[in-house]
């Protein structure tokens, strides 16, 4: 703890008047851990005027987030480059989270820049991001690089990149398996409270050809192809579209925020605790998402053809043994878009991604279409709910997007969901 953050706000704001920038930080931080946002913001903005890195961050972060008044991705962009210039490698992940959305910043080659920066200044966030990137490609060399990465993410303490580690040397991929260090790292895992993962594993799915050792970063926007399985309703099948790596790290990242299920009532769109979906949730509030987390579902996004932007937060379903999400429509009532999201419109497609291996049921049923979708690791299921044609150019809802999760009848099912607008939901 330095000398500023053992004093208590008094003293703090006392010398931060007096015209200490450092005081002024370690102010702004003890007010936001007391949630007095809107003083905090005030003196993070001082502190960034006077040049603190840390603040001109924090204060970016509060702006871009919306943490008082509303979210201003411009504002922070500026703030984040700002930082950047001083070195600060919190800023440059960042600005990669923001060229992701390609909003506030364009998807160019500064992101694969900024990413390698963080590699180099081992920031825990972007090492683990660059090890996922680098353990979709089957080269050999990549797969020792993610190895590698992630021996330097768990290092510093990163939990997801030590269950990544660990679940990589029991299973042998990029590695022999070393069953030894792989227990070993387990029991200290699970000592600080970390879960067993679901057992399985997947070649890498990435490009072939790919030059390695380079992040390419872009590549999350060529998908493999999808099989179209009905084209009334529109269904389709990707299979291996993420990594082993990328399944275990939305369930490691979900599992601490998972709560019983909750639905909308399809005429009021109130939150309702009935028993339409028996799962358990977490829904990846943005100030959570980690780049790595951030980079899969602009992964997933893209192969739904449409922009992370138009996506609504990401959700991970556990199912257990019984539990199921009975039929169902994915599009909203018009209440439940007024309240939320109006400009974006209503959900015009879904792309699941089933993240474990089903021992027995837990299929996605399409009734109308009179097929199932087989649970596989790393497959997605990608469907309409909405229907665009001659009579309906603004597209409407299309009943015949009806679906359910069937009943799991053995083991468990992981499964990560996005449900996309038909324009842009989220700030960047
Ligand atoms: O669990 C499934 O297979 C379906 C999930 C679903 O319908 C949804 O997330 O909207
Ligand atoms: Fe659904």
């Amino acid at each position: 703890m330095s000398a500023a953050q053992s004093m208590d706000l008094a003293a703090l704001r006392a010398a931060a008047e007096r015209g200490s920038v450092e005081h002024a930080f370690a102010l702004a931080q003890a007010l936001v851990a007391q949630e007095c946002m809107d003083e905090a913001l005030q003196w993070h903005l001082r502190a960034a005027q006077a040049g603190h890195p840390g603040a001109q961050v924090e204060y970016a972060r509060m702006r871009l987030y919306g943490i008082v008044g509303a979210p201003a991705p411009q504002e922070a962009l500026a703030w984040f480059e700002r930082a950047e210039r001083a070195g600060h490698p919190v800023a440059a992940e960042y600005l990669v989270k923001l060229a992701v959305g390609g909003v506030a910043l364009p998807r160019d080659m500064r992101m694969n820049e900024r990413l390698l920066r963080g590699v180099q200044g081992e920031h825990a966030p972007s090492l683990l991001a660059a090890a996922v990137h680098f353990g979709r490609k089957p080269h050999g060399d990549d797969q020792s690089l993610c190895l590698q990465l992630l021996e330097r993410g768990a290092a510093r303490g990163d939990i997801a990149a030590a269950v990544l580690l660990a679940e990589r040397l029991a299973h042998g991929e990029g590695c022999e398996a070393q069953a030894d260090a792989a227990r070993e790292l387990w029991m200290q895992l699970e000592a600080a409270g970390v879960e067993r993962m679901p057992d399985f594993t997947l070649p890498p799915p990435g490009p072939t050809d790919a030059p390695p050792r380079q992040l390419a970063l872009e590549e999350a926007l060529s998908p493999p192809e999808a099989r179209v399985l009905s084209t009334q309703p529109r269904v389709s099948v990707i299979d291996r579209l993420l990594s082993a790596d990328e399944c275990r790290l939305l369930i490691v990242h979900a599992r601490p925020h998972l709560h019983a299920s909750r639905t909308l009532d399809p005429t009021s769109g109130q939150a309702l605790n009935v028993d339409l979906r028996t799962s358990h949730d977490a829904q990846f509030d943005p100030v959570l998402e980690s780049l790595a987390v951030r980079l899969v579902q602009w992964r997933m996004a893209a192969a739904a053809g449409l922009e992370l932007v138009e996506a609504e937060p990401l959700i991970v379903l556990r199912y257990a043994p019984g539990q199921e999400y009975k039929p169902h429509r994915d599009y909203l009532p018009p209440a439940s878009i007024a309240r939320d999201g109006p400009q974006a419109g209503n959900r015009r497609r879904t792309i699941c991604v089933y993240l474990n291996p089903v021992a027995a049921g837990g299929a996605t049923a399409f009734p109308v279409a009179g097929l199932q979708v087989e649970p596989q690791p790393g497959r997605a299921v990608v469907f309409d709910n909405m229907l665009y044609d001659d009579a309906s150019p603004q597209g409407r809802p299309d009943p015949d997007s009806l679906h359910a999760g069937l009943p799991v009848e053995a083991g468990e099912k992981w499964l990560a969901t996005l449900w996309i607008r038909q324009g842009r939901y989220r700030a960047f």
